[in-house]
């Protein structure tokens, strides 16, 4: 295969390979007078508290022996980590990485020669032997490559680094050393002091006394981090200049030294004497234990960070860190007061970069919670910047560099101050998040628990564990969030946690899709019994009073139609499925907007808060952080790969989508899908959804109050009752319909990727098909008349096939061996007397196959047969659950303390009548029969009815209508 290279370039790499070889084989030698180098890319800063991201950082830091070090083999950089430390070693800062210094090669070729004349010219990478510093002045300095030049390289090269009074990295300086210590003197202001874990026991006064350059400015990335890995700074009074030193001094004086050692794989132990102080912060640290046989306290890794922040601040006690651990990870507050960037100027970068005239373009971009990247076209002068920055990273494979955010400003300020480049900055919003990591100090981490004892006790200790932590992200976030866990994880407990956590702010508003507004009216009254059972408000029409409540529910279509209400503004506000915002110009988007700004706390829900592109995603960013990005254009640019086109401006594409992903999670998204919580969860989650009743027409809603009247009247014979029964069925089914089609339009508008729907009767199958069909949205559907050779081949493809959304199944016909596991949601559209049938229903997608936790939909309507079926279907199923016939217990795992029918005389006669029908104790003949009749009364259609009210019989076939009889008159 061709390499496409032109004959001089071939001539310049070979010449550049050749130069490298010198410069290998010239090191090499210097190495054999006894020098150790390490080699590689640079060790990298952890910024404080970044447990999590500093072993993947670390990863690249190699140690390398002259032994061990093959010139002529890439391979050797994957060298050995130095566990002795014996000896000072400079951080040979090789271009970055291997492939870096390739790069070098060819690119740059006076940086190189620059390395070659210099090879230990490491100004910014050290790492030392605490050994050899104590020995300071000693024998061993011929070993030691300590030795800064690199302000040599930076005044040459980058006139902003020339200043020697700013140095752009402090500098560790042996005392002992002839060229250090002039360097220290006039570089130094005061003193920080660092303690060797390998010599706290035996350390002297004199060794514990470091000097840096600037003390109020940290140690870059690189070796100097490296360096400040094995040190601890032992107070936070930096910048006291020589009093600072003098106090530091005498405290070394009279302390008690003890040092951090590893103890297992995730565990360290702190070897000290005696010390009353650090007795106390022990017992403080979640993680102890003491281990009897060592006297010693031990402790998680977890709290190690914590755990040396707070020791340092003890005035008796000096704990040199882990060996390999980054001091730097744990230094925070007030040692960087004084080196904080100013994030004004930064912000104002932000609004102020363009350069038209610039040759080189790029861009800032956010890689991690740590680091951000520069993608940028090539330029010497750039590289001569990049390898300037203490924390540089070369990825090989995306031919990217990459920085601490902490070196942000100092990058930004050159490359600002280069004509000839334009890099875009980072934007406002990942400014103002990451401020802490660009100002170097403690960013936090872990999401403290907060304190839940102003919410009902029920529902706080309801909560899985990774509830309560949706929970704390909130009220760490001051209310204001997009919890977007996977459907069924219980977004509305959390929620109404959460809102709960403010209830001195409420009135509270609840905007949800109508289909689901009485359930979350029963969802607050469930989880908060403190409520009065008049503190939910459910808005059913344009003319309800908003504020009627405590806690107001709202439809989004009728907020709309609610503008002037809105003025009243809300403090606490819940919007459940959130995505239904996502396009800026419906009435329902311009109505809650104004509302959510003006809120003090915004609880966005979705499972799936953007479908398609990253432009859905920014009204509800805009909701809950609208200072992040005022307009939808700088967003555009940034997250949507906007394009001018002839007609306008498209946003339809995405870009950036690593550091939107970060800045969501850190500053406004929750996220956690099913399997992530698998463990936490019940293998089945039911809810019940209330239906909305004005999906019920008011023609249906008289015929069933006629029904009910009937019933509760009471009839001559059993067979008027069970007849009356039936039809009650019926006509529950027809006013069913258009709230059953709702709801399933709103999973699919959801986005819900495969469900299944159970229905019984033939109008209501017939109704979800012909709208799925509508709606062009592919689907299977099995019942009665599915002869048995398709139901398999229609199992098939709905198992197989994408494109499958929804299988429309009968309850009484597809409730048995069919499995359709591709689908973990599985909705009641209407419900069965016999809870067998139902449970077998939800286990066609509960089976061997299924990998998700199943969720489960019954679909009731208030003033229907549903009234009765629900209450008894779950006094069934706790019978058996109580006689270890069955696993499953409906009410503790549905929303359905409360409906029940109310003491009411008529409605318990209708009570009585079901449990007298579909509970007594048939015999498995008359279930037969029951069921037979109800599936002959499922092919009625709308029109026709097993017996109207005016007592006309119905019209189905001679055989069915002969069962259904039968069934009567038994
Ligand atoms: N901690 C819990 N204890 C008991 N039941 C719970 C708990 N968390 C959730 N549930 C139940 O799980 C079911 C699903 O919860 P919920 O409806 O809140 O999920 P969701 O995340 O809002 O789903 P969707 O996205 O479908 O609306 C409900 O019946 C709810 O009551």
């Amino acid at each position: 295969m061709s390499s496409g290279l032109t004959e001089e370039q071939k001539r310049r790499i070979e010449e550049n390979r050749q130069k490298a070889l010198t410069r290998r084989a010239e090191r090499l030698a210097a190495q054999r007078g006894g020098q150790v180098v390490i080699a590689g890319p640079q060790v990298k800063e952890q910024s404080p508290g970044s447990r999590g991201n500093l072993k993947e950082e670390y990863n690249h830091v190699r140690f390398i022996t002259q032994h061990q070090q093959n010139p002529n083999s890439p391979a050797e950089q994957k060298s050995y980590l130095q566990k002795d430390y014996d000896h000072y070693t400079a951080n040979q800062q090789m271009a970055g990485s291997h492939g870096e210094q390739q790069k070098n090669c060819s690119e740059d070729s006076e940086q190189a020669s620059g390395i070659k004349r210099f090879p230990t010219t490491i100004p910014n990478s050290l790492s030392y032997s605490h050994k050899h510093y104590v020995n300071a002045g000693g024998q061993e300095h011929g070993q030691q490559a300590l030795i800064n030049l690199g302000t040599f390289q930076q005044a040459k090269c980058y006139p902003a680094f020339k200043n020697p009074a700013e140095p752009s990295h402090p500098r560790l300086i042996d005392n002992g050393h002839p060229d250090g210590s002039k360097d220290l003197q006039s570089q130094n202001k005061s003193a920080i002091k660092y303690v060797s874990p390998s010599s706290s026991a035996t350390l002297s006064d004199s060794e514990m006394l470091m000097n840096t350059s600037r003390p109020t400015e940290r140690e870059g990335g690189g070796g100097a981090s490296q360096a400040s890995g094995r040190m601890q700074k032992l107070t936070n009074s930096a910048g006291a200049g020589s009093n600072f030193e003098a106090a530091s001094y005498k405290k070394a004086n009279s302390v008690t030294k003890g040092e951090c050692v590893k103890y297992g794989e995730d565990r360290f132990q702190v070897k000290i004497g005696y010390n009353a102080e650090l007795i106390a912060l022990f017992k403080k640290i979640p993680s102890k234990s003491y281990d009897p046989a060592m006297k010693k306290w031990n402790f998680s890794l977890e709290d190690y960070s914590s755990f040396m922040e707070a020791a340092n601040q003890l005035s008796s006690v000096v704990v040199a860190p882990l060996e390999g651990e980054n001091a730097g990870g744990l230094t925070s507050g007030s040692h960087f007061i004084g080196s904080m960037v100013d994030v004004k100027s930064l912000l104002k970068m932000c609004k102020t970069w363009k350069k038209p005239s610039a040759l080189v373009k790029g861009k800032c971009m956010l890689i991690s919670r740590l680091r951000f990247e520069v993608d940028i076209g090539y330029s010497s002068e750039v590289i001569g910047v990049f390898k300037q920055m203490d924390s540089r990273n070369y990825d090989m494979n995306t031919r990217k560099w990459s920085f601490l955010l902490e070196d942000y400003p100092k990058l930004m300020e050159v490359l600002q101050s280069l004509v000839s480049v334009e890099v875009e900055p980072l934007p406002e919003a990942v400014i103002q998040t990451f401020a802490a990591q660009i100002q170097r100090s403690t960013s936090q981490t872990d999401i403290p628990d907060a304190d839940l004892s102003v919410v009902d006790s029920k529902i706080v200790t309801s909560l899985m564990p990774f509830q309560r932590e949706g929970v704390n992200f909130a009220i760490l976030r001051n209310g204001r969030l997009l919890l977007a866990d996977d459907m069924g994880l219980g977004k509305t407990i959390q929620a109404i946690c959460i809102a709960a956590y403010y209830r001195k702010e409420w009135p509270l508003l609840v905007v949800a899709p109508s289909s689901v507004r009485f359930t979350w009216a029963e969802a607050f009254h469930r989880w908060l019994p403190s409520l009065s059972p008049g503190s939910t408000n459910v808005i059913v029409s344009g003319k309800d009073n908003l504020t009627a409540s405590l806690i107001n529910i709202v439809s989004f279509d009728l907020l709309s139609k609610m503008d002037k209400q809105l003025k009243s503004t809300f403090q606490v506000v819940i919007i459940d499925e959130s995505h239904f915002l996502k396009n800026i110009k419906t009435a329902r988007c311009q109505a809650a907007m104004p509302l959510l700004k003006a809120a003090r706390r915004v609880i966005l829900l979705s499972g799936t808060p953007a479908m398609s592109r990253p432009a859905e995603l920014y009204t509800q960013i805009a909701a809950v952080q609208p200072a992040f990005f005022p307009h939808y254009h700088s967003f555009g640019l940034r997250y949507c790969d906007a394009k001018k086109m002839p007609w306008g401006w498209d946003y339809s594409g995405s870009s950036n989508l690593t550091e939107l992903k970060i800045l969501l999670e850190e500053a406004i998204m929750i996220r956690r899908l099913k399997s992530d919580v698998l463990s936490q969860l019940p293998a089945k989650q039911r809810k019940m959804v209330v239906v909305a009743p004005e999906g019920i027409s008011a023609k249906s809603k008289a015929v069933l109050a006629a029904e009910a009247k009937r019933m509760a009247k009471g009839y001559g014979s059993k067979q008027q009752e069970k007849e009356a029964l039936l039809l009650f069925y019926n006509r529950t089914a027809e006013a069913k319909i258009h709230s059953v089609v709702e709801y399933i339009l709103e999973l699919l508008e959801r986005g819900n990727d495969k469900f299944l729907v159970f229905g019984h009767h033939k109008i209501v199958l017939d109704a979800i098909v012909a709208e799925l069909k509508k709606k062009h949205v592919e689907h299977i559907r099995i019942d009665g008349s599915t002869p048995s050779a398709e139901r398999q081949s229609l199992c098939h493809k709905f198992q197989f096939s994408e494109k499958q959304v929804v299988a429309v199944l009968s309850l009484t016909a597809a409730n048995m061996g069919l499995t359709l596991s591709a689908a973990d949601l599985v909705v009641f559209a209407e419900l069965f007397w016999n809870p067998g049938v139902l449970i077998q229903a939800e286990d066609r997608a509960h089976r061997i196959g299924q990998t998700s936790s199943v969720n489960v939909h019954y679909l009731v309507a208030r003033g229907t047969a549903d009234d009765y079926l629900w209450p008894m279907i779950q006094e069934k199923i706790k019978v058996l659950g109580e006689a270890g016939l069955s696993e499953t217990n409906f009410s503790k795992t549905a929303e359905s303390t409360n409906y029940c029918p109310k003491p009411d005389p008529k409605q318990k006669t209708i009570y009585d009548l079901f449990q007298r029908t579909f509970s007594e104790n048939r015999d498995d003949a008359d279930e037969v029969l029951l069921l037979e009749a109800a599936d002959a009364c499922s092919e009625f259609d709308s029109g026709s009815a097993l017996q109207d009210t005016e007592g006309n019989t119905c019209s189905v076939s001679p055989p069915k209508k002969r069962r259904i009889e039968e069934f009567f008159k038994v």
